[in-house]
């Protein structure tokens, strides 16, 4: 039988009608919440993430304010424009796209950021309350996992997950997100012996490691949810995942298809974050 595929779009566009209401209420007491996104160079993946996030910003009512700086530019004035924000009242949320040009050191960039206006939650503060069960912004593409699988009605207590990917803001915020919802979780990456070994006893199996149908049919457990968190360009332009869909359609029991899957569940966690931190 053929899996079941989880349709990220109508999950993210039901998040966003709640948005809706919430921002409205803000509005109506004063507050219009407000994101700031900041790119640097030209990068084309970067600038079609950069249009989905201005759309959606529009269509929940949010204010975005967009800063497009030049490949060339110097990490103190990076660092400067980012105070800047950090101390404007009228801002609320500040996104740094990545990956930053090579001249600029991301991490003094992403500590700079306040925690509380982080809504890329890449702060080692929210980074670290996530990790102890406090509250905190978490990363957006995580975040947006949970809920697809959640709004989907997948158990997860009990349940084993294996992530295919080690990133600090997509493999290890997965992790951490599973395992407090009682999954028993492994993280798998480029030096895990027996890779397809450990994807087949996957009750749910997450890939985000950058590489065009990394996820082969013979990886998945009959059944099994298979979360593709890949966002890769081909040469002819279309996008595809780090899973092989057409593969592990036929072995898996649900399954997020690329685009359409957690690409607009990660915008939709992005709003839900700026409304967060205007509302507070
Ligand atoms: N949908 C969305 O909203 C988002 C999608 N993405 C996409 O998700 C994917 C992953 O992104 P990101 O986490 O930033 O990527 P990174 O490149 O930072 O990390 C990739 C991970 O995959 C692992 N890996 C690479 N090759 C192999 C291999 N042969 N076998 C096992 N593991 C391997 C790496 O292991 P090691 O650590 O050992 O090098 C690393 O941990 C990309 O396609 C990206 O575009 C990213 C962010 C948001
Ligand atoms: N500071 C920062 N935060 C990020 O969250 C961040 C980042 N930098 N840099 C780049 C990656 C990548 N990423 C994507 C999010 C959504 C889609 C998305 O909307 N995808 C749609 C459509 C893509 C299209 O329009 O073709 C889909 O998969 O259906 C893609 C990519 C966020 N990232």
């Amino acid at each position: 039988m053929q899996a079941k595929i989880i349709d990220g779009k109508a999950i993210a566009r039901d998040i966003k009608e709640e948005l809706r209401v919430e921002v409205e209420r803000l509005k109506a007491n004063g507050t219009v919440p407000t994101l700031a996104v900041v790119l640097v160079g030209g990068d084309p993946a970067s600038a079609v993430y950069v249009k989905n996030k201005k759309a959606a910003c529009a269509h929940v009512g949010i204010r975005s304010l967009s800063y497009e700086l030049p490949a060339d530019t110097t990490e103190a004035s990076l660092l400067e424009l980012v105070e800047e924000l950090n101390s404007r009242q009228d801002v609320h949320g500040i996104l740094v796209q990545l990956p930053l040009p090579v001249q600029i050191d991301e991490d003094k960039v992403l500590m700079a950021i306040r925690p509380e206006k982080d809504v890329d939650g890449f702060h080692p503060m929210n980074v670290g309350n996530l990790s102890i069960g406090r509250p905190g912004f978490v990363s957006c593409t995580p975040a947006g996992i949970l809920e697809l699988l959640k709004r989907t009605g997948i158990q997860l207590k009990g349940k084993k997950c294996v992530i295919v990917g080690r990133s600090n803001i997509v493999g290890k915020p997965v992790a951490m997100l599973l395992l407090r919802e009682h999954a028993t979780v492994t993280i798998c990456h480029s030096r895990t012996e027996d890779l397809p070994g450990e994807c087949r006893q996957a009750d749910v199996l997450v890939a985000a490691v950058g590489i065009p149908n990394f996820i082969k049919g013979s990886h998945v457990k009959p059944g099994a949810v298979v979360i593709d968190v890949g966002i890769n360009r081909l040469a002819d332009g279309k996008l595809c995942g780090d899973v092989d869909y057409v593969e592990c359609l036929e072995v898996a029991g649900h399954i997020t298809p690329v685009p359409g899957g957690v690409g607009p569940m990660t915008i939709a966690m992005l709003m839900k974050n700026c409304v967060e931190a205007a509302s507070k």
